[in-house]
């Protein structure tokens, strides 16, 4: 990449940004003009504001609450073109707070009421949405280390793109930096940059990939090849989580770097033309920022924390009848539609409380793969509905705004990923300053020339700490960490110049032996902690196992026409269930009464008997056993 070529202006000059005053916070809110409508509905303005302040650096956890719901905001396009020639009716409507009224389609019809984070009219700038969406929000916590997705949904045509990454031909030119049609992909990239230089204490590493999934194949954006050859996705037992293999991650030390990446990708996607959309995404994209920080925290200790942003524009899903998707364009769409659809239910599972808990699909499409971690995992995550307001797009208005509902409801555990290594030396410094600290409470305690006021608050430090150590608090006659007093009664500390000096030697030995015995404590208590973390990476090992063991029994069980294939949600389940009377199953494979129970098991022995088939089987399958079954018979 030519980076002469790309040079911007870190903070694009002229664009005026909105201010968001602290004292909207929390507040429900209309903006409009001739023909636009912007609600927000409790929304934190503070946190969607460009200040970190909020962020408590201290903990680990999403410093909002240690779970929190996936945030979902609605943004309806304008009527286009095609929709104002065939006086299409707009049944979208913005009663405000956040909420959405889907006129009834027909008359018998109820209107339909969903409420959101927030929801952008027609008439909302890509400036508003950068602003009031909570991306901002969002590329602050990516900065704190956290992990973070934003990602459109919607169907085809609905402005998915153009919310991201701005109108079709943006990038067939070199992009004008000014431009007030950039999506917020490059509206974030230019936040990011203004974030990092107000963080002189950080040293960071930005680095980026830009990929797609395209008719289920992994294709690098920025390292496509003349075959465009697949890459594979992989679990990774060290993160826990998928990842693609041979992925090309670039080095973005500036500005120019991210949006070369993002300029590079946007030519290499696949795009097609249907009834619907003249330059219609056929592929998922991911563009992921990892954001490295490497900031000195206490005594020379270095903190390094990984953060990342996913940008992920969905393809839309379509009905084929109304695209006149054809040949490759129909391939296209029926992967795309087969890949949400497991998303959908990887999204019910997870929004289902009563499922908590329970087995989600994530294997059973790339995309739900790589965005496992986005949904449920440890992320922070921004879900973009986009819908059409038109009256001929109601259906899948109506599904896009149930789906959007759902993915409301589901709660995230956001934590910061640190190097665990670093992590533990933090907490061991930590470890080893209490005790440090302890040792000069004590010194002082022995200092028989300080103040009066002096011993006084050693003892009530020295008495504190012992409350936290001990359940019971301390016994008469006995410290803190269980050390006895020689004599059995604790001497009155405030008192210490009236004692003899034997007695203040006794005393000096006893907290010496008493250090001895907190020093050993806290070697027991690591020791108990190194055990549980070599527990805890034998059981992940088992568990890896297990994944493994199943994945194997899951691709036999596909492979075999014996053994029924393991339900999953995709178009082939669906075409199951309709077609139930051609569900089969051969019991003489199966014959554990676990699964069965013993009447099934009975049943299976007297059919045996009787000499009768146990069910019927596909023709095809029957001919081939039964020749199987003569070739037996005649060697016999
Ligand atoms: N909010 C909007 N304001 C103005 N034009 C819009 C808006 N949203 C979408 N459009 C226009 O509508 C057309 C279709 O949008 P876009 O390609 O972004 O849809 P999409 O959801 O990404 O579709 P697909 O899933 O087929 O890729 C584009 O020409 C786009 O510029």
């Amino acid at each position: 990449m030519n980076k002469s070529q790309r040079r911007y202006q870190p903070a694009a000059p002229g664009r005026k940004r909105r201010s968001n005053s602290p004292s909207k916070s929390k507040s429900s809110r209309t903006i409009t003009d001739s023909n636009a409508s912007l609600e927000l509905a409790n929304f934190d303005f503070n946190q969607s504001s460009g200040s970190s302040e909020n962020l408590d650096q201290s903990t680990l956890t999403f410093p909002a609450s240690d779970e929190d719901n996936i945030s979902v905001v609605i943004r309806v396009r304008p009527l286009n073109e095609k929709e104002v020639k065939a006086s299409d009716d707009e049944v979208v409507q913005f009663p405000g707070n956040g909420q959405l009224l889907l006129e009834g389609n027909l008359v018998a019809q109820k209107p339909r009421l969903f409420s959101y984070h927030a929801v952008f009219g027609p008439g909302a700038t890509q400036t508003d949405v950068l602003h009031f969406s909570g991306v901002e929000r969002l590329l602050q916590l990516a900065v704190e280390g956290f992990s973070c997705t934003v990602f459109c949904y919607g169907q085809t045509g609905s402005g998915k793109t153009h919310t991201l990454t701005g109108p079709p031909g943006l990038f067939d030119r070199k992009p004008d930096p000014l431009d007030q049609n950039h999506g917020l992909v490059f509206s974030s990239f230019v936040f990011l940059f203004q974030l990092l230089s107000q963080r002189q204490d950080t040293h960071f590493v930005l680095k980026a990939s830009f990929l797609e999934i395209y008719n289920e194949k992994v294709i690098d954006l920025l390292n496509p090849g003349s075959a465009r050859k697949p890459l594979a996705v992989r679990w990774s037992k060290k993160s826990r989580g998928f990842f693609v293999e041979n992925l090309f991650t670039v080095d973005c030390e500036q500005l120019d770097d991210l949006l070369a990446v993002l300029e590079e990708g946007m030519r290499n996607r696949s795009v097609g033309a249907h009834s619907m959309n003249d330059h219609s995404s056929r592929s998922h994209t991911i563009l992921t920022v990892h954001i490295t920080s490497e900031m000195s925290a206490e005594d020379g200790v270095f903190i390094t924390k990984q953060g990342k942003i996913n940008f992920v524009d969905l393809a839309g899903s379509e009905m084929t009848k109304k695209t006149h998707s054809e040949g490759k364009t129909l391939e296209e769409a029926n992967n795309i539609n087969k890949s949400l659809m497991v998303l959908g239910y990887c999204i019910a599972s997870l929004s289902d409380s009563k499922k908590k808990g329970g087995h989600i699909p994530y294997r059973d499409s790339k995309l739900t793969k790589l965005l496992a971690d986005s949904l449920a995992g440890n992320g922070v995550t921004l879900m973009i509905a986009c819908v059409s307001p038109a009256k001929s797009n109601f259906t899948e208005t109506l599904n896009t705004l149930r789906y959007a509902a759902r993915a409301k409801k589901i709660r995230t555990k956001p934590v910061i990923v640190m190097d665990p290594r670093e992590a533990l030396i933090l907490s061991l410094r930590r470890e080893v300053n209490a005790l440090q600290e302890e040792n000069d409470t004590l010194r002082n305690a022995l200092q028989l020339n300080a103040s009066a006021s002096e011993p006084s608050r050693s003892r009530k430090t020295s008495a504190e700490k012992g409350r936290r150590r001990s359940v019971s608090g301390p016994v008469r006659g006995e410290w803190s960490s269980g050390v006895p007093w020689p004599d059995g009664v604790s001497p009155d500390l405030s008192k210490l110049a009236d004692l003899k000096p034997e007695d203040l030697a006794k005393m000096a030995e006893h907290f010496l032996r008493e250090n001895e015995a907190l020093r050993k404590e806290n070697s027991d208590l690591f020791s108990t902690r190194e055990a549980l973390l070599r527990d805890q990476e034998l059981v992940c090992r088992e568990n890896e196992r297990l994944l493994r063991k199943l994945e194997d029994v899951n691709s036999v069980c596909c492979r075999s026409p014996i053994i029924p294939a393991r339900p999953t949600y995709s178009a082939d389940k669906v075409q199951a269930a309709q077609t139930e009377a051609e569900v089969w199953t051969n019991p003489l494979a199966q014959s554990d009464s676990s699964v069965y129970g013993p009447k099934f098991k009975e049943d299976i022995i007297s059919e045996r008997k009787s000499g009768k088939p146990p069910h019927r089987l596909p023709d095809s399958i029957q001919k081939e056993l039964d020749k199987r079954r003569i070739g037996v018979a005649s060697k016999s």
